[in-house]
């Protein structure tokens, strides 16, 4: 569903991706574990469009969408919820998720929305800003779900929420993906989400990846070491 081929990007002059390929299949939620600042967001970024590839390829659903802006990439089937959410504060949990409506040209909010999230049906009137750090994530997925895309890019969902909404989020995650049938790749440092949410398993580090197990082999202990070092 996505496929990633020899990409390089970075910024200005400074490559942080060097020369990276892999493949996201269909349905498949895949984790890129990996320590701060080892590319994780630059490679989203660049996976979005937000920053320019200096060399390579990118393909959804076997288009190549590398020469396009991000907006004509969430045409093409990718949708973003970036580190930090980046919900809009000033306006209510309903009009966030409907700015995702846009793309689809539809004004109502799909029910699925509130099976995965009932909490956004609840606080439909209440400022984006005001919701707790979990409640804004599941915001910014519903947003970017109701874009309908192929590939669902989240970076960092765990990032300074609690644990319980953690578990929580990686079951919803699970469900997003076999009820929509979207393949997700998930950028993570918190082993126990990757654990409960992923199909497969790549640690990035330096921009390149270093390890790669699937759920059958998986070994915690080679991943911790790993986002330990
Ligand atoms: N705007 C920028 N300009 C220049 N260098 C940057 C910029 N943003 C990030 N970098 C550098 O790119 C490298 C990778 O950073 P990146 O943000 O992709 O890491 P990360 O794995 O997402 O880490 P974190 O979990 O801390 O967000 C780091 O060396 C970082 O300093």
């Amino acid at each position: 569903m996505l496929e990633v081929s020899n990409l390089k990007a970075g910024y200005g002059q400074s490559s942080v991706i060097d020369d990276l390929s892999f493949t996201l299949k269909e349905n498949e939620i895949l984790g890129v574990m990996g320590r701060n600042g080892m590319g994780k967001s630059t490679l989203f970024k660049s996976l979005i469009g937000l920053l320019p590839a200096f060399d390579g390829e990118i393909k959804v659903d076997g288009k190549d969408v590398t020469s396009f802006p991000p907006y004509k990439r969430v045409f093409s089937g990718l949708a973003y919820v970036p580190q930090g959410r980046m919900i809009f504060p000033a306006l209510t949990v309903t009009e966030n998720i409907k700015i995702g409506l846009e793309k689809v040209k539809s004004s109502k909010i799909p029910d699925y929305v509130y099976d995965y999230f009932p909490v956004l049906k609840e606080m439909g009137h209440r400022k984006g800003g005001n919701l707790s750090g979990g409640q804004q994530q599941q915001l910014a997925i519903a947003r970017a779900l109701v874009c309908e895309p192929k590939v669902l890019l989240l970076d960092e969902p765990t990032e300074g929420i609690q644990p319980s909404i953690i578990k929580e989020i990686a079951q919803i995650l699970k469900k997003i993906r076999d009820n929509q049938g979207i393949s997700i790749l998930v950028a993570e440092q918190v082993l126990s989400f990757a654990l409960d949410a992923c199909d497969r398993f790549v640690v990035i580090e330096g921009g390149d990846f270093v390890h790669e197990a699937g759920r059958a082999d998986v070994d915690p202990e080679k991943i911790k070491s790993l986002l330990a070092v």
